[in-house]
């Protein structure tokens, strides 16, 4: 399928400072987008160069294939058919809801406007509310009525900007699965711009790891999560560490947790160093076992799916497993690290 968005070479700047640059992507009909990095990596600035908000310094970007943006050349906001869903939600005070959401629907005929803003109002599970004004609705009910505000008007992209971040884990966890219901039900394409890993994984088709001002990665999250293409990368999209290794063959490593056996050929040969990302869950604490590293239980830290232990090797590295087991060791215990890794991250020594 061709890309609905396509975005070459890109960089944004404020006056002679560069904030992003060298950003390339694409993204197809239906498809969701997240770009997921640090505060401060320029990801507003990205998304506003990309709703013509801010103009662009560098690069193009193409919507269906029509050059929208340039570093010569730029289409108004209004004319791109993109909607924008704020952060803060930038509903007008003294609009009711179904004023906000047809605020942008002024050359439509009234019962035609009144059409779309019952069937907005539906889509977002909202149809009572419609008389309210934004005062007297909760977060999570202001950001329906911004998501309506923004589709009413048939947008082919939708832009969010840390769109969950002012509500509860719970609220954040919910809406974020609605809202990718919502998208997908409209077959409409969105970029959502997050710093919570966890948001951009429930959310996203593809992600794009953002940081330094350049685009790290993008790939499916699983891609960036088995197969990240630095520690950067590795690190940003969930919890591990690094360990030195010294290849005994193409697939048996020695390291301080003993000697790892993989399944698959490495991509090293004997004698080569390297440095293997090691994720908690790939740890669990075992008997004390001959060849395997031996530590002492420093906490247990029981979280309902899984339990938490940090483990103190004899070495003096503290490392953490996480294990969906129900165990018994307790705080001083003598464990041995057992290490499954179906999937080797490795990174060149
Ligand atoms: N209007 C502006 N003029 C000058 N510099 C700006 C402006 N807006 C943002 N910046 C700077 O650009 C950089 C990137 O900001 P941006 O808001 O894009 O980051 P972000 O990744 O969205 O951060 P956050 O997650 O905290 O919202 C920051 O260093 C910021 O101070």
């Amino acid at each position: 399928m061709s890309e609905l968005l396509s975005v070459e070479s890109l960089a944004c700047a404020y006056g002679q400072q560069t904030i992003v640059s060298d950003v390339s992507f694409g993204i197809k009909q239906g498809e969701i987008a997240c770009l997921l990095g640090p505060s401060g990596c320029g990801k507003t600035t990205l998304l506003r160069g990309l709703a013509g908000f801010n103009p662009i310094s560098a690069g193009v970007i193409r919507m269906a294939g029509e050059i929208i943006s340039s570093a010569t050349h730029s289409i108004p906001p209004e004319k791109r058919r993109m909607g924008m869903v704020f952060q803060d939600y930038a509903l007008f005070p003294h609009l009711s809801v179904e004023d906000n959401i047809a605020f942008g629907l002024k050359e439509q005929k009234r019962s035609q406007r009144r059409a779309i803003v019952l069937s907005m109002l539906e889509l977002v599970r909202l149809p009572d509310l419609s008389k309210r004004y934004p005062h007297e609705l909760s977060g999570g009910q202001q950001q329906r009525v911004a998501l309506a505000r923004a589709l009413a008007s048939r947008p082919r992209l939708l832009l969010m900007d840390e769109p969950f971040s002012n509500l509860d884990t719970e609220m954040r966890k919910e809406l974020s699965l609605e809202v990718r219901d919502i998208i997908k039900q409209q077959d409409i394409a969105a970029v959502v711009v997050t710093h919570d890993q966890e948001e951009a994984f429930v959310i996203s088709d593809v992600l794009g790891i953002l940081a330094d001002g350049k685009l790290q990665q993008w790939g499916t999250p699983e891609a960036l999560y088995y197969q990240p293409n630095s520690l950067q990368v590795a690190r940003f999209v969930g919890e591990g560490e690094l360990y030195e290794g010294a290849c005994l063959n193409e697939r048996s490593v020695q390291t301080e947790l003993g000697v790892l056996e993989f399944a698959e050929p490495l991509g090293f040969q004997s004698k080569d160093q390297l440095n293997l990302f090691i994720r908690p869950a790939d740890l669990s604490p075992i008997p004390v076992a001959e060849g395997h590293a031996v530590a002492t239980v420093l906490s247990r830290d029981f979280m309902g799916e899984a339990t938490r232990y940090r483990l103190k090797l004899d070495n003096g590295r503290v490392v953490t497993a996480v294990v969906r087991e129900l165990l018994s060791y307790r705080e001083g215990d003598r464990v041995s690290v057992q290490v499954a890794v179906h999937r080797p991250i490795v990174f060149p020594a």
